[in-house]
């Protein structure tokens, strides 16, 4: 299983105000692995996590998961494969207010047809493996900023997802949580063996990922994947 972009190209706006974000990229991200997208402000990590995620289709080119083109997928195809095959966890949690942290989990279990109540002990483990056996029954407003986002990175690995796509996950957490939360993520990503491509301008998260993508370098066509640290 890997993610597998080839040729993609996504522009914005019209001929007078065009925004040509990738052109021709090609990258590939492998299973088992936490990669971090690094570089400045526009340089497009939203957008690579958007397209990979199936969440916008790319003007031309093939965004390959498990060998399956997602971008020439039709919409309802491309949503079954959102639902099925993609987690996400994007800026500040975007966890269900009133919720306690195991019905966070539920829910997503609700929308994807399942019946919860077959899997609340589950639910109750995956929030446990990621430190929060405490925490089961705190709604959102009761908890910090970093075990909000440990309930949502649970609740992305829940569906046990191929792909697992993150933006910016320690924006709202402190550098003591940060840290934690980044070496968290990479614990996942090896122990759930899926794909996992993590958007930041946090050197915690760099520092704590298997393979550092540099933007600026990807976009000038250079494919640049520098091993961070290990
Ligand atoms: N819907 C849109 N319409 C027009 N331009 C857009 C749109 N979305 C993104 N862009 C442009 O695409 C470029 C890449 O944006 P993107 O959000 O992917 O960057 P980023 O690296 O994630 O930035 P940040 O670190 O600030 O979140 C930027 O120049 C941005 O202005």
């Amino acid at each position: 299983m890997s993610l597998e972009l080839t040729g993609v190209t996504v522009t914005f706006g019209r001929t007078d105000a065009r925004t040509t974000v990738f052109d021709g990229l090609d990258v590939t991200f492998e299973p088992g692995r936490m990669t971090a997208l690094a570089g400045p402000s526009g340089s497009g990590k939203s957008t690579l996590l958007a397209v990979a995620g199936a969440l916008l289709r790319p003007a031309s080119g093939q965004v390959l998961l498990d060998g399956e083109d997602l971008a020439a997928l039709t919409d309802a195809r491309r949503a079954r494969a959102r639902r099925e095959r993609i987690g996400y966890m994007f800026q500040s949690g975007n966890l269900l207010s009133g919720l306690t942290a195991t019905d966070q989990l539920l829910a997503a279990v609700y929308i994807s047809g399942a019946r919860p109540r077959a899997h609340r002990s589950r639910a109750e483990e995956a929030l446990t493996r990621v430190g929060l056996g405490h925490r089961l029954r705190h709604r959102p407003e009761q908890l910090s900023g970093g075990e909000r986002q440990r309930v949502a990175l649970a609740r992305a690995l829940f569906l046990e997802p191929k792909l697992l796509l993150i933006d910016e996950p320690t924006a709202a957490v402190d550098r003591s949580q940060a840290g934690d939360l980044a070496t968290l993520l990479a614990e996942r990503a090896h122990q759930d063996n899926c794909v996992m491509v993590v958007a930041t301008h946090d050197p915690a998260v760099a520092e704590a990922a298997d393979r550092v993508v540099d933007m600026t370098a990807l976009t000038a066509g250079a494919a640049s994947a520098a091993p961070a640290g290990r």
